[in-house]
């Protein structure tokens, strides 16, 4: 477990936060694993009926850990944040997530994933994979098209401009914007709402939405990993990755 995920289970919710401010709530692999652990623990425990992930009311996410992309040692198979895609994609209870802040990078991908989100109205959503010389993950490069559209999702993933809460509404990726103060409380009261719903109708109305696009996710997730380790270990992602540490740390 790490101590920068915390987990609480509250009236059928797991509530999983993210809480590492003072790096923007960056993920490193240790995180990773925390997050996959609390899915796959909520997935067997029948008192569990649905997950809440969320950052603070001031920040989700700034996606992976820079210093931790710069210390990959291991294969891509065995890398925590690879079993925490995969886990995403099988998850079979309802997912809502509540972004504030930074929901860069992953940040912003996992929220393709969940069935409710909600942000708060200062959040910064952002894919900047071309910028670190790296590519869509998480099944972007599928849901994203699929969600807002072909030409504004190759803008968003092409040019990886950062882009205001009220855009994400229109664009149909978020249900609602909310205040920061309201965000974290509105989304645990919805979770519930889900959670006290009959649980079979739930996961088999879930598995419904889900199950057309179900092969087609799998095989983009897997495309986009290979290509994404490849790049990450290029000479033009590892400049890219020391020039935005430097950036946001002077590093
Ligand atoms: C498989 C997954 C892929 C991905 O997720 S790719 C995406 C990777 N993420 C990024 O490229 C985001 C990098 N961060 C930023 O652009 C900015 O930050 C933010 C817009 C998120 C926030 O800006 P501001 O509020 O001005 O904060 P600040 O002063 O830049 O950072 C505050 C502290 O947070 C650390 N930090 C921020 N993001 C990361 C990160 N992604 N990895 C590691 N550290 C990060 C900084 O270094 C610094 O910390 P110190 O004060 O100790 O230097």
């Amino acid at each position: 477990m790490s101590k920068h995920i915390t987990q609480q289970v509250t009236k059928g919710v797991l509530i999983l936060t993210i809480n590492r401010p003072e790096k923007r709530n960056a993920l490193t692999q240790d995180m990773y694993q925390a997050l996959t652990d609390g899915l796959e623990q909520a997935s067997k425990h029948d008192d569990v009926r649905a997950v809440l992930i969320q950052g603070s009311s001031s920040c989700f996410t700034a996606g992976n850990d820079l210093k931790d992309f710069q210390s990959i040692d291991q294969p891509p198979e065995k890398l925590p944040v690879v079993q925490f895609l995969r886990c995403l994609l099988d998850f079979d209870k309802p997912l809502i997530a509540a972004a504030a802040g930074a929901a860069v990078g992953i940040g912003t991908t996992l929220l393709l994933h969940c069935d409710l989100v909600y942000a708060a109205e200062d959040t910064r959503f952002q894919l900047p994979f071309t910028h670190l010389g790296l590519v869509p993950e998480a099944g972007s490069s599928l849901l994203l098209p699929q969600l807002v559209g072909y030409p504004r999702a190759a803008e968003l993933l092409l040019l990886g401009d950062a882009f205001d809460a009220k855009t994400a509404k229109q664009m149909g990726m978020i249900n609602q914007v909310l205040t920061n103060k309201e965000l974290l409380p509105f989304a645990k009261q919805q979770a519930q709402r889900i959670a006290a719903l009959p649980t079979e109708a739930i996961d088999a109305s879930r598995k419904l939405l889900r199950q057309p696009r179900r092969k087609a996710l799998r095989r983009t997730l897997e495309a986009e990993l290979t290509c994404f380790f490849n790049a990450l270990s290029s000479k033009e992602s590892k400049r890219a990755i020391k020039a935005a540490l430097k950036r946001v740390s002077g590093d």
